[in-house]
């Protein structure tokens, strides 16, 4: 129980000690709660005694009336202390888990984490950062409930407040178990709630494929099982607490009885006096309340402990440059050295070794699945190799952060993603300190500012989630800004395949051709103009290097890269003569 208010400060950091000091209020709050109870038991005790006068009355009165001013004041400083501190963790933390997500292994990213990662990031946090200061005030209030009760039955009868410390224990103990069960089942709920948001965010996303191919139905029945499974989960596990919320509330029914008893024996045997009698009776059946409640609680609790669960494992993801120092790159020569990599299980790379020198442009070619994209992703260390050196300016990409590493380098690649934001900010994102000004020159010389001054609100146009407003190639040269911004030494540039119309493709060519002026430039491509005038070609088959060099070298050269070009220029004019 005590160990969710023990994450909670953890969590918190810095606001642990305002959040300890509501902590502290509401004790005295608690304290204040019950005092119109006392002052009914003086009140009573007084009447039996035929001692009433107005002072008493005057004086129960004035302590009331303060006790609720006092309370309500209590209350506005705990709500401030708590709310502004809920708020503060979990916008620093959101903040926090963004940065680090940045610096996971692109494989974390892989599909079926996809779902996780959205429902722990809004989800999970959102129900922690809801309910988690109301939950640690009243986990307070009924444990300071618990010791006020125990101590004022104490006052009264020692044997009343022996009965009371045990039903206390004994409640307690079978809280724990609600929450040992709870915490258990929570996990599984909130997995399963991934599962549902795997499954609804390849529906959503994939609704173009699945209305082509008029797959409706089979990817509907999936999503739909996901939400039937969840539905069931829920089910089974209020199923689960029903007999351990009965054993839990079956305690003060059995404290409330025992202490009657006891109560009513002691005044008949006389050794309580009948105003105290009627005090417990009075006092007996709110006692309890604050605790039971936290029954009524326990599926906040136990659920805001499994959301506190996957948000850790989330948080505890190694980070890919844990051991990175940022450092400044004093040339931008690229080398491989005996490089081998595997995906998971699935070898890729195989004893890759080659150099790719400052200011000069290097052609990726080979066929698809060779290994040219994973030879981008480890120069921009989206992986990391287990075998062998990627070296950027002489230094090892491992000894460097991905910030101080990927500062330098802009990748132009064909699945262009841009944010639901404006145009302006899209392109802004390559260099977040770029002026208006500056953001219209990348875009002029990325051949895009025509087509941007063309739309209704220009540069402020809000373009849609992933871009799916503009066209291929608008989107293509929007990147291409972004990249002319940022101004990065490195370009890692992947030719569209994907045909697009030949004034597209031209605009496309002259912003590239913008781009990549005095640059060092790894090109995965697919153009012969651009594999003919690279300084060096390097041909992949199925994960190792076979040829390199230029292609008036390689031309000449029996092999690999001859059928390649015998074969593009071949459907090239294939395609010429069909035109
Ligand atoms: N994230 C990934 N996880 C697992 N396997 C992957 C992943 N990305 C690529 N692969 C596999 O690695 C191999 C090389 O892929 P890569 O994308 O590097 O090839 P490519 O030469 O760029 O292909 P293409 O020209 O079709 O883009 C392929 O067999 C591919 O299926």
């Amino acid at each position: 129980m005590f160990s969710i208010i023990k994450r909670v400060l953890i969590l918190a950091g810095k606001f642990a000690g305002k959040i300890k000091l509501a902590m502290g209020i509401s004790f005295f709050e608690a304290l204040f709660n019950n005092v119109p109870f006392f002052m009914i038991f003086y009140i009573v005790s007084e009447i039996l005694q035929d001692s009433l006068d107005r002072a008493d009355l005057r004086f129960a009165m004035i302590m009331i009336i303060t006790a609720l001013l006092v309370q309500v004041i209590l209350k506005r400083i705990i709500y401030s202390l708590q709310s502004g501190s809920g708020f503060e963790i979990f916008a620093r933390e959101r903040i926090a888990i963004g940065d680090r997500l940045k610096r996971y292994p692109m494989g974390y990213f892989s599909e079926g984490n996809l779902g996780y990662i959205s429902a722990v990031i809004t989800s999970d946090i959102n129900f922690v950062e809801m309910y988690v200061m109301n939950i640690v005030d009243r986990v307070v209030i009924a444990y300071v409930n618990a010791v006020i009760a125990v101590l004022f039955l104490l006052y009264i009868d020692y044997r009343l407040a022996l009965i009371s410390a045990v039903v206390y224990l004994l409640a307690n103990l079978s809280l724990n178990k609600l929450f040992a069960v709870g915490k258990l089942q929570g996990q599984t709920r909130q997995n399963t709630q991934s599962e549902v948001v795997t499954a609804v965010l390849e529906y959503v996303r994939g609704m173009s494929v699945i209305k082509s191919f008029n797959l409706t139905g089979p990817k509907a029945k999936a999503t739909k099982k996901a939400f039937e499974k969840f539905r069931d989960i829920s089910i089974a596990m209020e199923k689960a607490f029903v007999p351990l919320i009965f054993r839990f509330e079956s305690w003060f029914a059995f404290g409330i009885a025992l202490t009657v008893l006891v109560a009513s024996l002691a005044v008949k045997s006389g050794s309580m006096l009948l105003p105290e009698l009627l005090i417990v009776l009075i006092f007996i059946f709110r006692i309890y309340i604050p605790f039971q409640a936290l029954s009524g609680q326990s599926a906040e609790i136990r659920l805001m402990e499994a959301c506190l669960d996957r948000y850790q494992k989330l948080k505890d993801i190694e980070i890919i440059d844990q051991a990175g120092q940022d450092k400044q790159l004093k040339n931008y020569q690229i080398e491989f050295e005996d490089v081998s990599f595997a995906y998971e299980e699935h070898d890729v790379l195989h004893d890759l070794t080659f150099q790719i020198p400052e200011h000069s442009m290097t052609a990726l070619v080979g066929s698809s699945g060779s290994g040219k994209s994973t030879i981008a992703n480890l120069i921009a260390r989206f992986w990391d190799v287990e075998q062998g050196q990627v070296k950027v300016g002489g230094i090892n990409v491992k000894e460097l952060t991905c910030d101080s590493l990927l500062q330098n380098i802009s990748m132009v690649f064909q699945n262009v993603y841009l944010f639901n934001d404006t145009i302006l900010n899209n392109i802004r994102f390559g260099n977040p300190q770029a002026t208006e000004a500056e953001v219209i020159a990348a875009a002029k010389k990325a051949r895009c500012h025509h087509f941007i001054q063309q739309l209704e609100a220009g540069y402020q146009t809000v373009v849609e989630e992933g871009g799916s407003s503009l066209s291929g190639g608008e989107k293509q040269r929007i990147s291409i800004a972004r990249a002319i911004l940022k101004d990065a030494p490195i370009i890692l540039l992947d030719e569209a395949t994907a045909s697009v119309d030949p004034e597209n493709e031209k605009y496309i060519q002259q912003a590239i051709n913008e781009l990549v002026k005095d640059k060092t430039l790894i090109v995965i491509a697919h153009r012969l103009s651009t594999i003919k005038n690279a300084d060096q070609i390097l041909v992949l088959e199925a994960g190792r290097l076979i040829q390199q060099g230029k292609h008036s070298e390689l031309i000449k050269e029996a092999g690999k890269y001859q059928d390649f070009w015998q074969k593009r220029m071949n459907s090239k004019s294939w395609q010429i003569s069909h035109v």
